[in-house]
């Protein structure tokens, strides 16, 4: 009887090795509705990011389309030169960070004592790996500590002072948080003490950064970083730092990034939502449509979001008045601001023109 049974466990654990092998092997996946995605050979990569949704200010057009674009140029030089998703999310928000125009690193803004206080997430979608910061102060790049929380520890979320111990033992340089502040959010922050001030104007021009893909593997990943929301309590954290919120990826369904009013995208868990609508047969961009509107309609939250399916079709939609967005796919950029507002040229040309 127990050799029996011992035979039927060996079996069951030869068979579930081989189908391992298999799947390695052809790199297949069976979809949520059931149907067969056979992947032999490779992927075309894909790449599609944000600038954050809200109102985007005339005078910061410009910059925060070249922005988006130089960031999905950027992602999809690596995909294509056969780099991982992980990476191209990473690099792609990475230089968003660094440009003034966006509310994340350098130009985020402020809360209520004036100082930067900034969340970042990653994703992984082979093995659901993720590594996300929270109200992080003075270094440059919070991706690139959450990259490094998901490789070099065995946690998923690390906050504030501990996230900071973390940084220096990892030698990430600190910098002073003068260096992350602009102009402009300095601005910003001293309009909305004045007694008079409504700071629910000033959200509305939010900026948060993000990023997906799909390499040449079949591999999706995810990066999201903002510095949350203008004049925000110390120490609030939002839902770019919280995995299914600010972001999701699975190599089973898709991958996803999120911006627009953090404690809205919290209670719909709006990532991880798009990602289920996916499951049940949604496209990209039904998906992105039917969550944003249940979070307009059951919490009264605005959003936007970009998705990337596992068979590299993509979306970036929006609830606010715009928000700035690229893509490139099929060696073409495809880019944005304004709902309905689909502008191409090719990669190549894009190349050229951003100075590449
Ligand atoms: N700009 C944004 O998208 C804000 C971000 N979702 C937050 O609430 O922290």
């Amino acid at each position: 009887m127990h050799s029996a049974q011992g035979q039927t466990e060996a079996a069951a654990g030869y068979l579930k090795k081989a189908s391992r092998i298999e799947i390695q092997l052809f790199n297949f996946c069976i979809s949520c509705h059931g149907s067969l995605i056979l992947r032999f050979g490779s992927m075309k990569p894909v790449i599609v990011v944000h600038g954050g949704a809200g109102c985007i200010f005339k005078e910061r057009e410009d910059g925060s389309r070249s922005g988006v674009i130089r960031a999905a140029l950027k992602g999809y030089s690596i995909l294509k030169q056969g780099g991982c998703a992980l990476d191209a999310v990473e690099q792609a928000v990475a230089l968003m960070e660094d440009d003034p125009h966006f509310n994340a690193g350098c130009g985020s803004v402020l809360n209520q004592k004036g100082e930067v206080e900034m969340d970042a997430i990653i994703m992984d979608g082979k093995n659901l790996a993720s590594g996300a910061v929270s109200a992080v102060k003075c270094i440059a790049n919070p991706i690139k500590l959450a990259r490094l929380v998901m490789e070099k520890t065995e946690h998923m979320l690390l906050t504030d002072y501990g996230a900071q111990c973390f940084a220096k033992a990892m030698g990430v340089p600190e910098i002073p948080g003068e260096k992350l502040i602009t102009e402009r959010s300095r601005e910003r922050w001293m309009k909305n003490l004045e007694p008079d001030s409504n700071p629910h104007k000033f959200q509305t021009d939010l900026g948060t950064v993000g990023a997906v893909a799909i390499d040449s593997e079949g591999n999706v990943a995810c990066a999201t970083s903002t510095g949350g929301l203008t004049n925000k309590l110390v120490g609030r954290v939002g839902d770019t730092a919280c995995i299914g919120s600010g972001g999701y990826a699975d190599n089973h369904v898709g991958a996803t990034s999120t911006t627009g009013h953090g404690e809205s995208i919290m209670k719909v868990v709006l990532a991880r939502l798009i990602l289920y609508h996916m499951e049940q047969g949604m496209s990209p961009e039904e998906a992105s449509d039917t969550a944003l509107n249940w979070m307009k309609t059951r919490v009264g939250g605005l959003g936007g979001v970009i998705v990337v399916s596992n068979s590299g079709d993509w979306a970036a939609r929006f609830s606010t008045k715009q928000m700035s967005w690229a893509t490139v796919k099929d060696d073409q950029l495809y880019y944005g601001i304004y709902t309905g507002e689909r502008l191409t040229k090719s990669f190549e040309e894009a190349l050229t023109s951003e100075g590449f």
